[in-house]
């Protein structure tokens, strides 16, 4: 059972944000993090973001995936409009940054990012969503706007105790570095993105 450690008023690029930190005991060093915007209206639907975490995307600004991008237009988008963005410390889709950076290796040699992680003897995909809902649980919400593209996030709200709204979507047009990645996120993974970009 996680709860809250921690939280206090951050000022950003995009606007400040109550962040705070949950996990389970207060010495964990990753804790997953809820960001949320100061105008926040909770009775109303919420805008939400579950974002996965991605160091090579968010601080090292990777062209092979458009993470950094969708949390930077994720943050200006609930400064304007309200919301929530939690922030799950599921790396690489949760194997974990140093099996992350190995599928890159293979991916090198030309494996997709899917094909990589099976030749690593991972999952596809090793993520769960259920923590994203045990927080929203923890702050209250019981309606939301989902930004996402990712079905699966999707299917997490709809068989939880929490009402979905809608679902706004979150596309990052492709550059040369991404465009297989996305591809192979919409082909796979049945992600919701429009063609025309990727
Ligand atoms: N294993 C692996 N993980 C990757 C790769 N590229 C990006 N990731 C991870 O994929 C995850 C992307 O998470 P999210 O930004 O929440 O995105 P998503 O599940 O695609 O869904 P939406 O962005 O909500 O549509 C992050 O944990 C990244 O670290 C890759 O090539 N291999
Ligand atoms: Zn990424």
């Amino acid at each position: 059972m996680i709860k809250i450690q921690a939280e206090a008023n951050v000022p950003t690029e995009h606007g400040t944000f109550r962040m705070i930190a949950f996990s389970e005991n207060a010495n964990d060093w990753m804790p997953h993090m809820a960001i949320i915007a100061e105008n926040t209206d909770f009775s109303k639907p919420v805008n939400v973001r579950f974002h996965s975490e991605c160091i090579t995307g968010e601080v090292f600004h990777s062209k092979k995936c458009e993470c950094g991008q969708q949390l930077d237009a994720a943050m200006k988008y609930i400064h304007e409009n309200g919301g929530i963005i939690v922030y799950l410390r599921q790396e690489g889709r949760n194997i974990g940054i140093i099996n992350k950076l190995k599928a890159y290796s293979l991916q090198e040699k030309g494996l997709d990012t899917v094909e990589a992680n099976l030749q690593l003897g991972l999952p596809a995909d090793d993520r769960n969503f259920g923590v994203a809902i045990e927080i929203l649980n923890l702050l209250n919400v019981k309606d939301v706007n989902l930004l996402t593209n990712n079905p699966e996030k999707v299917k997490y709200v709809v068989d939880s105790n929490i009402h979905l709204n809608s679902r706004i979507p979150l596309q990052i047009p492709a550059n040369d570095m991404s465009r297989g990645y996305l591809k192979t996120k919409k082909d796979y993974f049945g992600h919701l993105l429009d063609d025309n970009d990727n």
